[in-house]
């Protein structure tokens, strides 16, 4: 099984970004502990992280019949990339949205999501283990998912 984990732009940043509201974590220190749980499941877990969107909705693409689920933060794009959003429907692959903070407890702007309506399932304010979470998650959704 191919899954491929993305995250979204200020997220290399993990570990001095706001640690209050993201956690004191590094982005690689989430992925290695990502790696080591997908390596106990017999699972391929590949990670792309990009500031940029149209990188991340090109990696979207390429995963088109190779990939089996998709992790997905887009991080500041959860609140306004249409493109992004239409990448994933695209290219049919099942997706799980994280996000590290809960948004729901946060600005305004934060509450809207392009991509929860559309994702297999959304986990949000669970730091670091939210991605644990999907990663379980996304090795046993239901065929009807994918
Ligand atoms: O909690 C998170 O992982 C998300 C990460 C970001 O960078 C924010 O722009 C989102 O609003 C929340």
């Amino acid at each position: 099984m191919n899954i491929l984990l993305l995250n979204g732009p200020n997220l290399n940043m993990l570990g001095q970004r706001e640690p209050d509201k993201y956690g004191t974590q590094t982005l690689q220190d989430i992925v290695d502990d990502l790696q080591a749980q997908a390596a106990s499941s017999n699972v391929t877990l590949t990670h792309f992280q990009s500031n940029a969107e149209y990188e991340l909705i090109d990696r979207v693409h390429a995963a088109m019949g190779t990939v089996d689920a998709i992790i997905i933060n887009p991080a500041a794009f959860t609140h306004t990339s249409v493109a992004l959003r239409d990448a994933l429907l695209s290219v049919n692959i099942p997706f799980i949205e994280v996000h590290l903070s809960n948004v729901h407890a946060r600005e305004p702007f934060r509450h809207h999501s392009y991509f929860s309506d559309v994702a297999a399932g959304v986990i949000v304010g669970l730091g670091a283990m939210g991605y644990s979470l999907a990663l379980t998650a996304a090795i046993n959704l239901p065929k009807s998912q994918k």
